[in-house]
């Protein structure tokens, strides 16, 4: 047969065939060889987006939904990924990125977190200079939905600002970035200095003791003020005046975007008092966040109520027709409902919350659209009709399809309404004067109009306010929904044909209308030409040197008072607010700060404790961020010290040197041995260190036991169950560090000496033996805890044992004895012996930190030759034993 087969090919077609499988099959090779990454798990990575300071962001799609997720890398020797997973997949709310699934391979953990296309506010500021005040009052009230859902979990997150605030595709505003998140239940005064220096509250920067909402809420204060006016309150390059002007200053609140509300809430939130700042209950029904405040603390309760009623689960009708659908099709529906239960984001409960966004996506506008369209125009006219009495379509048969069209845009002008309505701001400076002006200034933007729609109809931009004319005005044309269609193409093409202005801008410019068409018509193309003239010149105004002056409004023009004027093209934001020239104030001075991890920070200290040059040198590793270089250079790093208390010497803010060192004196003396991290610093510039300095490796530790602490706690709800790879366990074996210990000002321990062992199933005795701390946590939780419990993990923080969630905050609950480092305070021993005893049976990510640490560290200084490549290979793992730790002693005197 075969023969006979082969014997029908020609020659030539046997070559061909040769020639095809040859070419995929070297195309497979090739797929297998490359080192570039196609796939990971069910996505299919499409391009990179982003860099964070631990990996990389990339766009991917969902291969089974098509849904387009962020898959976000990071290191798996960052145990600050766990902390990150731990507390953001226990989140589900509008306004938080979705962490839809975490998949942990053999070297990285990756988050698929829901996709935000506007990107950051950071930039969305960049690009406006400043938020008009509408849109600045709906995004910080959603910002603040999504920190009150944190807060009510019992979850600060300790890092709030623009950078970690992200837009979706509709321009709503989405929390992400948990790495310093933590919970508040179990500690009411905090200690881990974390945060942005920028955004830091004067506690945080005088390294007190503080509560951690309160510095939130003081965070939340800096954006909003950032936000209104362009510049940041207590921005400085001197990361040392910086801090003086946040304990000691209040920021200018004499900018004239700055409305009586404003100020209020603002002061409130920038109460240098913790304790006189308020809840975010508080805040959210601030008279200034009305309306959209109140609505979202409403809705905001709802979610909270709803997923603490464990019976509500997968009742909704969404969630049962989904059910229903998977059930059909033939998945296990009892697996999914038990991944999602248990937050697992493995590949069931992502692909769960994949399909319900999906469903949602469906039903709010995915619906074929003519179908949808041609029953909300039947609506409108069904509505006017009923209304008026009579027929307001002016006896014009249309077809279906020019229904169709115009149903659409009708929806585009009530989608433009509802995103960008002015209502609030209306509501706002209503106690003013000049909102008489704005409703009864009918005379401007207004254009004639015929039923041929040949001329171009009136203009009215102000969405609120003309539904609110043309409801007044019901029965007159202005209710005519083709009108109001034509009237928004023909204003629009005839702004752009004149002003080269955008669509949007069409949507802010804030014109009322007096719903007298016949008034509109004898004067609207003059009023055209009029604001069109007034705008070049506000132009030139703005582009002039005498432009920083604020401009007065002028007596003749339309838009005189309590109008947003239009702005020109490429500034896409509201040029004027009550007759002020937003544009004439200075240009914005934001800044993007990085979150950096304490190895970033103790480069600073190390490096320069506020020398200006290596400041420089400092920033420069950041010229790869996506603003400006002008704006990099003068980007002051951003002081994260997530990993030590006492900070005063091993800070991450590069400017808290010795002279917090107050502080250091007032914790236990050092036993012996000593931190790198101190000594370096000071070594560099000839101080001797305070004896406290032990503190700062100390303080490492028993945070980083705080991500075991979180491991170990999220056992509970199974974080064992995300997909991993084969976590084979392999003798480490990574490379010694070729750099010359002795001159390095680095910290760095030394892996090889690493001599625990970690059996499976058992707890482990010496904790850092094994080839990273990810691989650990997944291998221990994967030995430690039956899968099958059926643990209710939604109200996560009740399931967490007290005991469990200790932080470096804990500090005083180090163990005496565990690395002989520290001299114990009196009568503390028992509480100490304790905590050594729970150290020593937690997992080993507590020292994954010093692996990054001191890699990065060193490759960054990597001029003082003590490291040379590849330093995070150095092996460099803070080992928990006593040897090791005894090392570390070695290190430091080496190093001295
Ligand atoms: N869900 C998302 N949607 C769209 N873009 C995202 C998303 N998450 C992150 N990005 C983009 O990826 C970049 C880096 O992400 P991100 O800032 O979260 O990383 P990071 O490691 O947390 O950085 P850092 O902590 O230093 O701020 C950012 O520019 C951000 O805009």
């Amino acid at each position: 047969m075969n023969n006979g087969t082969t014997a029908t090919i020609t020659k030539a077609e046997q070559n061909n065939i040769k020639a095809i499988i040859g070419t995929s099959y070297n195309k497979l090779y090739s797929q297998f060889q490359s080192d570039d990454l196609c796939d990971v798990g069910n996505y299919k990575i499409l391009d990179q987006i982003g860099e964070g300071s631990f990996g990389k962001v990339y766009l991917a799609c969902h291969k089974l939904t098509h849904h387009k997720v962020v898959l976000k890398t990071s290191d798996k020797k960052d145990p600050n990924i766990v902390r990150e997973v731990f507390y953001h997949r226990q989140f589900n709310y509008p306004h938080i990125t979705k962490l839809y699934e975490v998949i942990v391979t053999e070297t990285k953990v990756w988050m698929a977190l829901e996709y935000c296309s506007g990107k950051e506010l950071y930039d969305h500021l960049l690009k406006m200079k400043r938020i008009p005040i509408n849109q600045c009052i709906e995004l910080f009230s959603q910002i603040c939905g999504a920190v009150y859902y944190a807060h009510s979990l019992n979850c600060v997150h300790r890092d709030l600002k623009l950078e970690n605030i992200l837009l979706d595709k509709d321009g709503k505003a989405k929390l992400t970035d948990f790495g310093f998140t933590r919970e508040c239940m179990t500690k009411s005064l905090l200690e881990t200095i974390c945060g942005t220096t920028v955004y830091m509250a004067p506690e945080l920067t005088e390294r007190k003791t503080y509560d951690g909402f309160k510095i939130d809420i003081w965070a939340l204060g800096v954006i909003l003020y950032t936000m209104m006016t362009g510049s940041m309150p207590f921005d400085e390059d001197d990361q040392v005046k910086m801090k003086w002007k946040i304990v000691h200053e209040s920021p200018d609140y004499n900018s004239t975007v700055i409305t009586e509300d404003a100020k209020d809430l603002l002061t409130q939130l920038l109460s240098k008092d913790p304790v006189q700042r308020p809840t975010m209950r508080e805040i959210l029904e601030h008279p200034f966040l009305k309306p959209y405040g109140s609505t979202i603390l409403k809705d905001t309760d709802t979610i909270l109520l709803k997923q603490r009623d464990a019976t509500s689960r997968f009742h909704s009708k969404r969630e049962r027709r989904l059910l229903k659908m998977l059930r059909r099709s033939g998945f296990d529906v009892h697996a999914i409902k038990n991944s999602v239960i248990k937050r697992k984001c493995d590949n069931l409960s992502g692909m769960w919350f994949l399909l319900l966004d999906q469903q949602s996506k469906h039903e709010h506008g995915l619906r074929p659209r003519r179908n949808k369209s041609v029953l909300s125009v039947r609506n409108v006219f069904d509505g006017q009709k009923s209304a008026n009495g009579d027929d307001d379509n002016d006896g014009i048969i249309r077809t279906s399809l020019e229904l169709t069209k115009v149903a659409s845009i009708g929806k585009m002008i009530n989608k433009t309404t509802d995103n960008i309505s002015l209502a609030p701001l209306i509501k706002h400076i209503s106690h003013n004067d000049n909102i008489t002006s704005v409703k009864d200034n009918s005379s401007d933007i207004t254009q004639n109009t015929n039923r041929n729609n040949k001329e171009a109809l009136r203009i009215s931009s102000m969405p609120v306010i003309r539904e609110n004319s043309m409801r007044k005005n019901n029965g007159n044309n202005n209710n005519n929904i083709f009108k109001k269609v034509s009237d928004f193409f023909k204003q629009k093409k005839y702004l752009n044909n004149q002003n080269g202005l955008t669509d949007e801008f069409i949507g802010t410019d804030n014109h009322p209308i007096d719903g007298n068409s016949a008034a509109r018509s004898s004067h609207s193309a003059v009023d055209i030409k009029r604001i069109s003239k007034e705008r070049k010149d506000q132009e030139v105004k703005r582009k002039s040197p005498l432009a920083k002056e604020k401009l007065k409004p002028t007596g003749n023009s339309p838009t005189k008072s309590s109008t947003v004027s239009l702005a020109p093209k490429d500034q896409g934001t509201i040029q004027s607010i009550n007759g002020i020239n937003l544009n004439s104030y200075a240009q914005p001075v934001v800044k993007r700060f990085k979150s950096t991890a304490s190895s970033d920070t103790s480069r600073q200290t190390s490096l320069l404790n506020y020398d200006g040059d290596s400041l420089k040198v400092v920033r420069s590793t950041y010229s790869d961020m996506k603003v400006s270089p002008k704006l990099s250079e003068t980007r002051p790093l951003s002081n994260i010290s997530q990993f030590s208390n006492d900070t005063s010497d091993y800070s991450t803010d590069g400017n808290t040197t010795f002279q917090n060192s107050f502080e250091s004196s007032a914790r236990p003396a050092i036993k012996h041995g000593s931190s790198q991290y101190s000594l370096n610093s000071n070594s560099e510039h000839g101080v001797k260190p305070p004896s406290s300095r032990k503190f700062l490796r100390r303080n490492l530790s028993v945070q980083s036991e705080a991500s075991s602490a979180s491991e170990r706690s999220s056992r509970t709800d199974s974080f064992y169950d995300i997909t991993t790879t084969t976590t084979q366990i392999k003798p480490f074996s990574r490379s010694k560090s070729t750099g010359n210990t002795k001159d390095s000002v680095l910290p760095h321990f030394s892996a090889q000496k690493a001599t625990g062992t970690w059996r499976r199933g058992k707890k482990p005795s010496f904790l850092n033996n094994s080839q990273t701390g990810a691989d650990d946590i997944i291998r221990e939780e994967s030995s430690s805890v039956d899968d099958d419990s059926d643990i209710q993990t939604e109200n996560f923080v009740s399931n967490i044992p007290s005991n469990i969630l200790i932080e470096k905050d804990e500090e005083k609950t180090v163990p005496e004895d565990s690395d002989n480092d520290i001299m114990l305070p009196p009568n503390n021993n028992d509480i100490l012996r304790n905590a050594q005893n729970f150290i020593k049976t937690t997992n080993p990510a507590l020292v994954r930190r010093n692996i990054s640490d001191s890699s990065q560290w060193s490759a960054f200084v990597n001029d003082s030759k003590s490291f040379v490549t590849g330093t995070d290979d150095d092996g460099s793992i803070e080992n928990a034993d006593n040897e090791q730790s005894e090392d570390h002693g070695d290190n430091y005197e080496e190093d001295e």
